[in-house]
């Protein structure tokens, strides 16, 4: 970075390319304070942390520490069970999502959401991926047939399912259940995906399949990923939270937080000494 003075002799800064584009990225969400209690247990303490545009965000930390809670109040999924307190802010492009005024509805048509363990529809496959365009009014045969491939393809399971798309879903393997279900979430055109350890019932080579996928797809969209595994986030996300006994421990970047923490107990976890 250097400091230059313009014409009216004040000190202004400019930005080195890569500066730059880290100063170009959006924040899409930003917690203030969040604090979560289900009933008198106070999972979630005074978090704050903001969600870049583009960015692959990884949540990890031990069992219980609150990172599943984490995901879902981003989307108030949470909310949907009744003994749950929330307080603080949370914001999603500039509204607070927490607000009674705020469109629950129009939230999840932006911020997309893949489980733990593949849930398609009993449906087949093309049904599964036309059903939440046709929920929000699309009829249209030619349309409906051009999202169901732009889907498939964009989670890079068309070539695998093209022929067979009037086929059950269930017939296909999990990892292939897994793609379709991120295929499903993009034919709504979102602008976040919320994934709770995606991979965590896949073999290997489905799990690598969906690590390329996540990568791919951050050109598009912003990803916060949950992930028990460790190489997982080091290999796929751009930032990492360290949640811990319902705090964040240390947020930063990937490479930062996995080669020279800031934190011991962040030190402890990711060299497995706990957790
Ligand atoms: N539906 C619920 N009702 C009551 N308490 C809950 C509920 N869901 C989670 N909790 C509690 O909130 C805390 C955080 O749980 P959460 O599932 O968010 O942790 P996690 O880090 O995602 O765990 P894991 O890695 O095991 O999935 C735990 O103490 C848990 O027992």
């Amino acid at each position: 970075m250097a400091v230059i003075t313009d014409k009216k002799n004040i000190n202004v800064t400019t930005l080195n390319k890569e500066e730059k584009q880290v100063s170009a990225k959006s924040v899409v969400y930003n917690t203030k304070d969040l604090n979560l209690w289900y009933g008198d247990d106070h999972a979630l303490k005074n978090i704050n942390l903001s969600i870049y545009e583009n960015e692959v965000t990884a949540i990890i930390g031990p069992s219980g520490c609150g990172k599943s809670t984490f995901i879902k109040t981003l989307n108030r999924m949470v909310e949907l069970i009744p003994v749950v307190r929330i307080s603080g802010d949370i914001r999603y492009r500039e509204s607070s999502i927490l607000e009674k005024s705020y469109k629950v509805e129009a939230l999840r048509t932006r911020v997309g959401m893949v489980f733990q363990k593949p849930n398609p529809f009993p449906k087949s496959i093309y049904d599964n991926i036309a059903y939440g365009p046709k929920i929000h009014g699309i009829k249209d045969k030619k349309i409906l047939d051009e999202i169901v491939e732009r889907s498939l393809r964009g989670a890079a399971i068309w070539d695998e399912v093209k022929d067979r798309l009037k086929e059950n879903a269930y017939g296909l393997s999990g990892g292939q259940q897994q793609r379709l279900c991120i295929a499903r979430c993009l034919a709504i055109e979102p602008d976040v995906i919320l994934m709770d350890e995606p991979t965590s019932a896949l073999d290997p080579i489905s799990t690598l399949k969906v690590e390329e996928l996540i990568q791919d797809l951050k050109k598009d969209y912003s990803i916060i990923i949950v992930t028990h595994n460790m190489q997982q986030a080091a290999r796929i996300s751009d930032k990492t939270a360290f949640f811990l006994n319902g705090e964040v421990v240390e947020f930063d970047e990937t490479d930062k937080i996995f080669a020279n923490p800031n934190d011991k107990r962040t030190e402890d976890y990711i060299t497995g000494r706990f957790g």
